[in-house]
């Protein structure tokens, strides 16, 4: 991104992370995505449905997070939402320190510009099918008129592993081609963010798995935050954190780690954490309260390190928690 770009974000004015500047000359605000108890509700034809329904989410810049959840879940109502096609009901939203919320419409169209990229699902819908792939990629930053172009193209579509697709049409490329190509184009203004909305959806398993590494080069390579929404089981492979959307809440998170064991081997350790927000607030997972048989409401117990859930049981009131903990009840 360049510092024009970034001299047109507004002030953050609204409370959150405060700004800062990013190293290499690019202006950067704490978090590239920073959403607080975000709502959005639709209303359509008197029934109202909750999408989002105070949603927290915090990715740091440079990272790569995938967003999981089922079908329903809220995840393309947040992209949405993300990207500026759609604007949340409720609740605080900043992108690399432009508010979401109150953008006016020329700094919406900015900000589409410059500071987030988005790629589709469909990969006809990410390309012009009369362009050739260097065109396609040049396109936003003709718009743009940013100087340099021709260099800059060759770059991405090098990065992206498609250097020799430059001069073929979308219809003369594969699937998994075509996508790298939009990964290609998304990044060619330099957005401090690239969004994804179901990028392998349409690929078969080497596709995605290119793809989804191509993505994964590209963003560590030039620093780009991003936010894949993906069904994808294989995309936590690609990822360091895999957050998981339920009920339009992130409700878990899974965090990858590198560590090096007692026999000198390298090995990825993965550990799931549930969300907590900031009313103290989290969502137990649901195969839990199933087996649990938790409902209705449980009693919880403070130890030194840790909390414990427990079921709304009589019997385990008549056993527990004096003899257990040396209480009393007064
Ligand atoms: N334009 C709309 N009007 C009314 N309801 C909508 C609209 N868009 C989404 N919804 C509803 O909001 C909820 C969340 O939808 P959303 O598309 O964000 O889920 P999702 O997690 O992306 O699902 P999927 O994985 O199937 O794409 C769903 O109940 C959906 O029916």
């Amino acid at each position: 991104m360049t510092t024009t770009d970034r001299t047109q974000r507004q002030p953050d004015s609204a409370g959150g992370p405060a700004p800062v500047e990013r190293q290499g000359g690019r202006a950067h605000v704490g978090p590239d995505i920073w959403c607080e108890d975000l709502v959005r509700i639709y209303s359509t034809e008197g029934v109202e449905v909750q999408a989002l329904q105070g949603l927290n989410l915090v990715v740091d810049p440079g990272d790569v997070v995938a967003l999981v959840g089922a079908s329903g879940s809220g995840k393309s109502t947040l992209l949405g939402i993300l990207s500026g096609l759609d604007r949340p009901t409720g609740g605080r939203a900043r992108v690399a320190g432009v508010d979401l919320l109150t953008m006016n419409r020329a700094q919406r169209v900015d900000y589409q510009r410059h500071v987030v990229g988005f790629v589709w699902q469909q990969t006809s819908r990410n390309l012009l099918p009369f362009l050739t792939a260097a065109d396609n990629v040049a396109l936003p930053m003709v718009i743009s008129n940013r100087t340099g172009r021709g260099g800059r193209v060759g770059e991405l579509l090098e990065l992206l592993g498609v250097a020799d697709c430059a001069d073929r049409r979308p219809s003369q490329l594969s699937g998994g081609q075509q996508q790298r190509v939009a990964i290609a184009t998304a990044l060619a203004n330099s957005p401090a963010v690239l969004l994804a909305d179901e990028p392998t959806g349409e690929l078969d398993d080497a596709a995605s798995e290119q793809v989804l590494e191509a993505m994964r080069t590209a963003a560590g390579e030039l620093g780009t935050t991003v936010l894949v929404v993906t069904h994808d089981p294989t995309v936590s492979d690609h990822v360091r954190r895999t957050v998981q959307i339920r009920d339009g809440r992130t409700s878990t998170e899974v965090l990858r780690q590198k560590v090096v064991g007692p026999d000198g081997v390298e090995r990825t350790v993965a550990r799931e954490y549930t969300v907590i927000d900031r009313a103290g607030r989290i969502q137990l997972p649901k195969q839990h309260v199933q087996q649990l048989g938790l409902h209705d409401r449980v009693r919880i117990e403070k130890e030194s390190t840790h909390v414990q859930v427990w079921p709304d049981d009589q019997d385990h009131h008549l056993t527990d928690p004096a003899t257990r903990d040396g209480k009393e009840e007064r």
